[in-house]
Parts: C-alpha cells; structure tokens; sequence
C-alpha cells in the first residue's frame, strides 16, 4: 500500500504514555509532525510531540474534533480505550488507522480476540469460559477447575484480574472484575491457569508490501498482571521460536494493516500458547531500546511508513526493569539515578509522568549483561535505587 509515500507525514497518536513518547522520538528524527492526545495534560509523549489535545478518547465527538482540527495522514493508537468505532468511520474517510480500525476493535476486547484465535484460527489458547453474573462465574469457574484465572473483557495491564485458587475466592474476584471493567461491559472470562516455563513476547512487524518479520523472543515476569521485568532473547528452543512466529503470522494476517504487534505467548514444556496481543508496541519491548539495532518504535515507525527493514540486529544479552511509584503524589522528583548509572551498560529513563500512584510505572531501567542472569540482576539493582520522593 502506501510505500515511498513522501515524508514529512502528520500522525495522530491516541495515547501519550511511556510507549508513545517513544514513538514520537522516532517519528520526529525522520522529521514528521505528531499530534500528541490523552485524558491528561503533559502526558509524556506530549512532551516530544509537535502539539497537543487533551480529550476523552472514548468519546467520539471528541475524536471528531481533532480530527477535523488536524486532518492527520495516520492515526496511530497508543492505548486500548478508544471509542474504536469511531476509527472505523475516519478510515471510511481515508484516513490510515493502525494497523486498521477493525484489529484495534478485536483486540480491545478479550472475547473477539480469543474467538478469532481459538475458533477462527484454532490457535491453541488457555481453556476459557464466560461470565456475566456471580452465579456464572461460579458455574464456569467449576467447568474450568482450580487454580484460574479471572479478568474483565475489558481492561488491559492486568486491571480487575485475579488467579482465583478455589471457590471461596470466586466472589472476591468477581467484584473485583466488574469494578476495573473499562466501561459498563459486565462480560468476564475465566482462564484455565497455565502453569508455564516462561512467558514470552514475539515482537512482530507487518509491513505493507515486505514479508512479516521477528525479533526475537522477549521473557518477562509480570505481578498484579503487570509487566515488572523483560530481557532478551529469552532462552526458548528453536523449534518453539518457529511455532510461536507461525501463530503471530496467522494471527496478525487476520487482523491485517501494518505496524508492530506484541504477541504474548505462554511457554510451557511441550506446549506453546498463544494468550493475546497488542496491535502496537508492547511494555515489555521497552527492552529494544537497549537491546537492538532498530527498537520497537522505530520498527512500528517504518512498518507504518512502508519505510524499509533490512535487518533487525540483536546486540546481546539485555534487560528491562520497571521503576514504580509506591504513593500518591502530584509534585514528582527522583533520587539514586546518579548511583543506578555509575554502572557501565545501564540506563535509566524517566517518562516525566506529572502524577504518581501505588504501582504507575513512572521510568524504566535498562542493561546489558554477560548473560541474560547477569542483565537482569543489574537492571533490578538499577531500578531499585532509583527512588522517588
Ligand atoms: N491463563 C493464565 N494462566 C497463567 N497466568 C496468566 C493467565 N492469564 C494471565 N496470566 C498472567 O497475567 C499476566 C497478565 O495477563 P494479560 O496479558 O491477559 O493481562 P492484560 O491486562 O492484558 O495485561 P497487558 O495489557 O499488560 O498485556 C500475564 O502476562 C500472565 O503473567
Ligand atoms: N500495558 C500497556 C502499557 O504499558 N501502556 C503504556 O502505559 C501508558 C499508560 O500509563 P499510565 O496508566 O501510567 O497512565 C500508555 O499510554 C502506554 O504508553
Ligand atoms: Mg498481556
């Protein structure tokens, strides 16, 4: 489709965070224009950006108003809750949506998804069931046995989620589901528990008029359903490397356009499952930004601009840390970012979020090791004197 299309380009990002401000970097060193929008003011990618909106994302007026005030070639989503319908009228107009408007629909909800993938495509996923009253999430979390896992349709970083050990637990998760449902949707799914090796994210790029392509697998650990740590490449066998990309390639090409995905797989010892996708960088893959030749922004940038890819380089074993707020606060400064970068092959970078909250990932630690062992325990040390006061 759009390939050697001229640049400069005007891109709309729906979504300001820690990824987008990425994004917009990479954008704005080949020289485009980028319209920086969230529900906050001074959201981190706003920062980079040539200008910016504050609006509610899930309201489709205000979606038409910036985008009749912008006209932009691209719109690029950022997040997940966006009034996705509306995507689909402004691509009607010609506007690119990416990587189309229907995949950011499907992978906002955790059934259209699942469905495709396990009905459509029948791609191996965890068994699951689905629930809208307390007593179905009883009936199906029998169905689906003990240890499992509980999570709104809707929502995403692991909002609302629980593994639920036995019955008396079942109810306990139930309102926590429906209270961190995004939206009034009151659809829950309960997921068999997979008891994985390790938990990878395939990184794969699909391109307008090239061959979809790979970096390699990324591992990570994840508490309360959110990413803590990511390194790469995760030690997994070649021929569970192959069958992971084929499920990412059958998957992504249902969804079709172009961009990066982040497709989240659980490893276990014969088994490779598949569990979703991002149609958009992946938190996880905050480890490129050390570990490759082109990161996972840059990537998304080229796929998006038909721009081309001639080889993704991995430039040895790397880590990612995530640094957390642990208190409320509106007035944010950091301490120990001196001490965490004294350390050869460590880097600290600090998304200038305005607020903090218990848990908001407020900057990320990044290192090289000898080994991957090695890039972890000095990303997690980096990350720990990095304090917030
Ligand atoms: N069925 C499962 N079995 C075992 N662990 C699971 C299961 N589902 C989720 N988890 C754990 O919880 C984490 C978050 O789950 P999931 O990716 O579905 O949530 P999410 O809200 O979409 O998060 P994000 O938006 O950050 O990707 C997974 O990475 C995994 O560690
Ligand atoms: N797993 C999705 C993810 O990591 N998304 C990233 O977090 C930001 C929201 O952060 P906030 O909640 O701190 O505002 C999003 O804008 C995106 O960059
Ligand atoms: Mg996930």
């Amino acid at each position: 489709m759009k390939t050697s299309l001229q640049l400069p380009q005007k891109l709309m990002l729906l979504g300001s965070g820690e990824l987008g401000k990425e994004f917009v970097i990479a954008a704005q060193r080949l020289g485009n224009y980028v319209i920086a929008i969230d529900r906050y003011a001074n959201a981190p990618a706003m920062q980079v950006a040539d200008c910016s909106e504050v609006i509610s994302m899930l309201s489709a007026d205000d979606l038409e108003t910036v985008v009749t005030k912008h006209q932009p070639d691209f719109i690029i989503p950022e997040i997940e809750a966006i009034r996705t319908e509306k995507l689909q009228e402004f691509e009607q107009r010609g506007i690119i949506v990416i990587p189309t408007a229907t995949a950011t629909n499907y992978t906002m909800n955790r059934d259209i998804i699942r469905e495709l993938a396990h009905q459509e495509l029948g791609v191996r996923t965890a068994e699951y069931r689905y629930a809208f009253t307390l007593e179905e999430l009883i009936t199906v979390s029998d169905e689906i046995g003990f240890p499992n896992v509980v999570k709104p349709v809707m929502s995403s970083s692991g909002k609302g989620q629980s593994v639920v050990q036995d019955r008396t637990e079942v109810e306990k998760a139930w309102s926590y589901a429906i209270s961190n449902s995004r939206g009034d949707s009151q659809k829950i799914i309960v997921e068999e528990f997979i008891n994985f090796e390790i938990e990878i994210t395939l990184l794969t790029i699909k391109q307008w008029d090239a061959p979809t392509i790979f970096c390699p697998p990324i591992g990570h650990s994840q508490e309360r359903g959110d990413y803590q740590e990511s390194w790469q490449p995760a030690n997994i066998s070649e021929d569970k490397i192959l069958a992971s990309q084929e499920i990412a390639k059958k998957v992504t090409d249902a969804l079709g356009g172009a961009g990066i995905f982040g497709v989240e797989f659980f490893i276990t010892k014969d088994e490779v499952i598949f569990s979703e996708l991002s149609p958009r960088p992946h938190d996880t893959g905050m480890v490129t930004l050390i570990s490759q030749n082109l990161n996972e922004f840059e990537l998304h940038l080229r796929a998006i601009l038909g721009l081309p890819i001639p080889h993704i380089e991995q430039l040895g074993f790397s880590a990612s840390a995530v640094i957390l707020a642990s208190e409320k606060s509106d007035s944010i400064a950091f301490t120990g970012v001196a001490d965490a970068l004294a350390e050869k092959d460590v880097d600290i970078q600090l998304f200038g979020k305005p607020t903090a909250h218990p848990y908001r990932r407020m900057g990320v630690a990044l290192a090289k090791g000898t080994d991957v062992e090695d890039a972890r325990e000095k990303a997690t040390t980096a990350a720990s004197k990095v304090k917030l006061i």
